[in-house]
């Protein structure tokens, strides 16, 4: 194995991940901020991305029991305040489900996650099962790609509010906290990664760990690229499938 990186080569080595990987550069991205997507695919979106939103503080709470020291443990007890609240209504998940009402879903059509593409479900659990089964460090790494998420939320929102007439400033004001809270907890993970990876293989699987968090969000577009836009193959039983829309009628 080749040197250890310096901790500015790592982290040089991890936003050139981002820069290759990231979802921002997905073609279903591009056509959701551009405008040119119609309002059901707006909605499918919104609908499949809840199941992320619903397991993050699930992934997190694996995470923060993994944590060995009460000080790490302070701080990433925040994210699962962050998307649960203090109380019912509070918090990212309220406020996902208000971004899906504000876009015209059911917000307990949305919450049974009845209607979501397998896809999204495996590449969600993929990720909960990862910070499971991987190292502790490998599991703070793979929450990195909120690294890159302030850009992109900052040209979606724009992009959506400028191009879709029925969309609100209000059905997006889940991502006016995450400007704030996603550089707080990036800073946290990349600080604490450069600290604990030791080794240049320890270094290796937080790089890796990048890609495949990568690879988790890059997942859920394609499905919804797939099933929504080209080549159109909903599967059966998904938001929008005949059946869907027969257990609707
Ligand atoms: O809007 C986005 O593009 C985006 C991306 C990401 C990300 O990069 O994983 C997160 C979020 N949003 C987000 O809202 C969020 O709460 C979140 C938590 C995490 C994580 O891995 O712990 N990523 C993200």
């Amino acid at each position: 194995m080749t040197n250890m990186l310096s901790q500015m080569g790592l982290e040089a080595a991890l936003r050139d991940v981002g820069a290759s990987r990231y979802h921002s550069l997905h073609p279903f991205h591009k056509l959701l901020h551009g405008g040119k997507l119609s309002k059901t695919q707006v909605q499918a979106w919104a609908l499949n991305r809840y199941y992320y939103q619903a397991c993050i503080p699930i992934k997190d709470a694996i995470v923060l029991s993994r944590l060995p020291d009460a000080a790490s443990r302070r701080v990433w007890r925040q994210r699962i305040v962050d998307h649960d609240g203090e109380a019912p209504g509070d918090g990212g998940i309220a406020r996902w489900l208000r971004l899906a009402e504000g876009v015209g879903l059911d917000p307990a059509y949305v919450e049974s996650t009845a209607g979501i593409l397998p896809t999204t479900r495996f590449a969600v659990d993929a990720y909960v099962h990862f910070v499971r089964d991987r190292s502790l460090l490998e599991a703070v790494a793979s929450s990195l790609t909120e690294l890159f998420s302030p850009t992109i939320i900052a040209e979606r929102v724009a992009g959506m509010l400028a191009n879709y007439d029925w969309v609100s400033k209000d059905t997006l004001v889940y991502f006016n906290a995450r400007l704030t809270q996603a550089p707080r907890d990036a800073d946290f993970a990349l600080e604490y990664v450069k600290q604990h990876a030791t080794t240049r293989a320890e270094q290796e699987k937080v790089i890796d760990a990048l890609r495949f968090k990568c690879d988790v969000l890059w997942a859920q577009l394609d499905a919804l690229y797939a099933a929504y836009v080209e080549p159109g193959h909903i599967p059966m039983g998904a938001f929008g499938s005949d059946e869907a829309l027969a257990r609707c009628a």
